[in-house]
């Protein structure tokens, strides 16, 4: 599905959650679920290590968010910057390859399980003669500034006074480019912990003329603010005035917020409202380690799903720490709404 010249950006995603059924599914964590199946990501590239050592496994595990029941795949792009890179001794241009094969591992991951697909079953809930694939996007990743950092900052959203707005857009602009014309669907921009980095985003989409829909999906640190603590409300209006956004939410959030924020993002926008909440533990950005919360846990947020989608949620997935299972009770509690 490519946005045409002639689509507005805000059909694109009507007229994808209406082929859907009027709610979608995202997947859920891609590098804890990279890790449970043995990949080391202590690194500063983190899962974007596995572009280089291990492309395979990213493939699988698209794959079974697919079986799963997603709508929407991520690609491995999040802590994948042509920075980073560098830092590992590739030159520009292979990190410009990196960063097109995680979108190259996403698609062919969607044209094997279209394929096995329309192979193995039929739906036939359409006019019963034709064969009717469930709808799948390929999100291309951007991850914050903050990931880059690699020392968990997209929880805190503290970039020091000398990380200006040109700074960021600078940061960002050229993997921005490179992954608007890898062939994905949309840009996913994930885990935006500040103000200052929507704006650069949305000054880049505007400045570079970046030709696909793209969502900006905060991380947030209670019900009402981001992860530096500035208003959600706020933020969600940056992104609500960019004609390029398609889509405005949360991920890497604990569950017990997530309701909450809906309503507070709801307040300032029309655009559709995504949620994708990581498993409510908490991220030790030195020692590279996930801990349990203290205070409320949120065993099980698949019971809230519902909930979600009534207060004006319509993608829901999950991030890190959730797994396949988890995404496919989430299809299933959608489709039971
Ligand atoms: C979404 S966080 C868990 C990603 C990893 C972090 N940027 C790090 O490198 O430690
Ligand atoms: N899409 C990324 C988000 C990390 S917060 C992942 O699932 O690994
Ligand atoms: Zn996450």
């Amino acid at each position: 599905m490519v946005l045409k010249s002639v689509d507005h950006p805000s059909s694109f995603m009507t007229n994808f959650l209406r082929s859907c059924g009027g709610s979608a599914v995202i997947d859920g964590g891609l590098a804890t679920e990279l890790q449970r199946h043995g990949a080391d990501l202590n690194d500063p590239l983190w899962s974007a290590k596995c572009l280089i050592s291990s492309p395979h496994l990213i493939r699988r595990v698209h794959l079974d968010y697919l079986e799963a029941g997603a709508n929407i795949i991520i690609s491995s792009s999040y802590q994948a910057t042509l920075q980073g890179f560098e830092a590992k001794g590739f030159s520009r241009k292979e990190g410009e390859a990196l960063l097109e094969k995680s979108v190259k591992i996403a698609c062919e991951a969607r044209d094997i399980y279209n394929e096995r697909a329309t192979k193995g079953f039929w739906d036939v809930s359409g006019d019963g003669a034709t064969p009717r694939q469930r709808p799948i996007l390929v999100a291309a990743s951007v991850g914050s500034y903050g990931a880059f950092l690699a020392d968990g900052s997209e929880y805190s959203g503290r970039y020091g006074d000398n990380v200006s707005l040109e700074t960021l857009k600078d940061f960002h602009r050229r993997r921005v480019q490179v992954l608007a014309a890898s062939g994905a669907d949309l840009i996913a921009f994930e885990t935006i912990p500040n103000k200052l980095e929507a704006e650069a985003y949305a000054e880049l989409l505007d400045e570079e003329g970046i030709n696909i829909p793209a969502w900006f999906s905060f991380s947030c640190k209670d019900g009402a603010s981001v992860s530096s603590g500035e208003p959600v409300k706020d933020c969600a209006l940056v992104a609500g005035s960019c004609e390029q956004v398609i889509g405005v939410g949360i991920n890497c959030t604990a569950p017990r917020y997530i309701h909450e924020l809906i309503q507070s993002i709801q307040k300032v926008t029309d655009k559709p409202i995504l949620i994708y909440p990581n498993s409510g533990e908490t991220y030790d950005g030195r020692r590279k380690e996930w801990v349990q919360s203290s205070g409320v846990g949120d065993v099980d947020f698949v019971s809230y799903v519902r909930k979600w989608r009534e207060a004006g949620a319509s993608l829901v997935g999950g991030c890190c720490r959730t797994t396949p299972n988890t995404i496919r009770a989430i299809s299933k509690a959608l489709s039971n709404s």
